[in-house]
């Protein structure tokens, strides 16, 4: 059955009109192997990085077309840039929890490494010089990607509660009002009251405070946000909201690296980032651009995490490499920021999390609130290395 779908899933492929006219996607050896579990069709195009955006709209097609056939509810297709190893592996997946993230893995850069720049995540936490803190709020940590769709609100939201298990006092801030998505993943749908008439109080959610401009708008209402709008929006939610006393709040950025992401950047009082990125050398890109944006704005970057790493099939547990998996482990050793952490790409994550339910506080003994439990503890040491004054990176030794 299986094999037929995929046979069906190749020459849809194959009838589509490729956007670089070079024909036939699957002849021409750009389809991944093609993993289908629970109805459910995964593989990846391998385009090259300066063809992604042309390709953006194939790719959305192919994933709907790829829903739409006979036996298949759903389907995930991903653009790489670089060619993924396809096969699977034949051992099965190391258990998610493998310990804490280890910032300190890759401590001894080879002899002569250098990089284009100064380590991230040196210099003291807490509040840049002329940034205000933000009154019985410890740490306030940013979690951002390079570009949109990499599962950032999904990593923001499920670090945040990890973080709540470690026993900390966590809010969540949704700064992406363009698209604020901490709603639907927290399942939250009350206004939030006022205190007094002025200072809003934000709403529980999980054990989290949680605060997001999708409260305060209908939902579907169209916003066109500019710049100074975007500021001031910013502003009462983190200055103008009862947030009480937390140990850290998590803000949830709107994607990409533009001038509103940089702007706000620089206005939060950030102690650092957490930088979401998926595997593909073309996100991988687009995370360097976000490392660029945190350096340029002296907030230090805490660490790299990668969403949608690997997939295991559901049924057999087998763990597939399709996306290219390890571009970004690789990629924070090269930028000597630490690698927080890699969440494999699982139904369970994806369904649970748009129904509201993350994993994190629905299953905390699952592998995959494991994967963000860890994660949520790398970050954590990270934040005390730069309280330390240090990195928690690898130092990079000039020469
Ligand atoms: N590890 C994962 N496994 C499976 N699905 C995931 C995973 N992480 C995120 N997703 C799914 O991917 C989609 C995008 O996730 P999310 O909204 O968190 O991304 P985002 O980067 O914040 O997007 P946006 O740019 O739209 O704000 C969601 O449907 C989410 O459930």
């Amino acid at each position: 059955m299986s094999e037929d779908q995929k046979q069906a899933i190749r020459a849809m492929l194959a009838a589509m009109d490729a956007p670089d006219g070079g024909g036939d996607v699957v002849s021409r050896g750009l389809v991944s192997e093609i993993f289908i579990a629970n109805n459910k069709a995964f593989f990846s195009l391998t385009v090259p990085a300066e063809e992604a955006e042309r390709f953006e709209p194939f790719r959305r097609e192919a994933e709907r077309r790829a829903a739409a056939l006979p036996g298949l509810e759903g389907a995930m297709v991903a653009l790489t840039a670089e060619r993924a190893p396809g096969a699977a592996r034949s051992a099965p997946p190391p258990p998610p929890a493998r310990g804490p993230a280890h910032p300190h893995h890759h401590p001894h850069p080879r002899p002569g490494a250098t990089t284009s720049g100064p380590a991230e995540g040196r210099g003291p936490a807490g509040p840049r010089p002329g940034k205000p803190g933000i009154p019985g709020i410890a740490t306030i940590v940013a979690v951002a990607s390079g570009k949109g769709g990499v599962g950032k609100s999904t990593t923001a939201v499920n670090i945040a509660l990890g973080a709540a298990r470690l026993g900390l006092k966590v809010g969540l801030l949704d700064a992406d009002v363009y698209g604020p998505s901490v709603p639907r993943l927290l399942n939250l749908k009350d206004k939030p009251r006022t205190a007094d008439g002025r200072r809003m109080i934000p709403l529980d959610a999980y054990g989290l405070k949680a605060m997001s401009m999708g409260l305060l708008v209908e939902e579907d209402t169209p916003m066109i946000w500019r710049g100074p709008m975007v500021m001031s929006a910013l502003t009462q939610m983190l200055r103008e909201v009862e947030w009480g006393q937390l140990d850290l709040l998590v803000v949830d950025m709107p994607p990409g690296t533009g001038d509103a992401q940089l702007t706000m950047a620089q206005q939060v009082p950030l102690a650092g980032a957490v930088i979401v990125s998926t595997p593909q050398d073309l996100a991988l890109i687009d995370a360097r651009k976000g490392l660029a944006m945190f350096r340029k704005v002296e907030v230090p970057v805490l660490g790299i995490v990668e969403n949608m790493s690997y997939f295991i099939a559901p049924d057999t547990g087998t763990r597939y490499d399709i996306f290219g998996h390890g571009g970004a482990r690789a990629e924070a050793e090269k930028l000597g920021v630490p690698f927080l952490g890699e969440v494999p790409l699982e139904m369970a994550i994806r369904e649970s999390s748009d129904a509201g339910r993350p994993v994190v506080a629905t299953d905390p003994d699952g592998p995959q609130a494991r994967a963000y439990l860890d994660i949520a503890a790398g970050m954590l040491r990270s934040i005390e290395a730069q309280k330390q004054g240090g990195s928690a990176g690898p130092r990079i030794v000039f020469e």
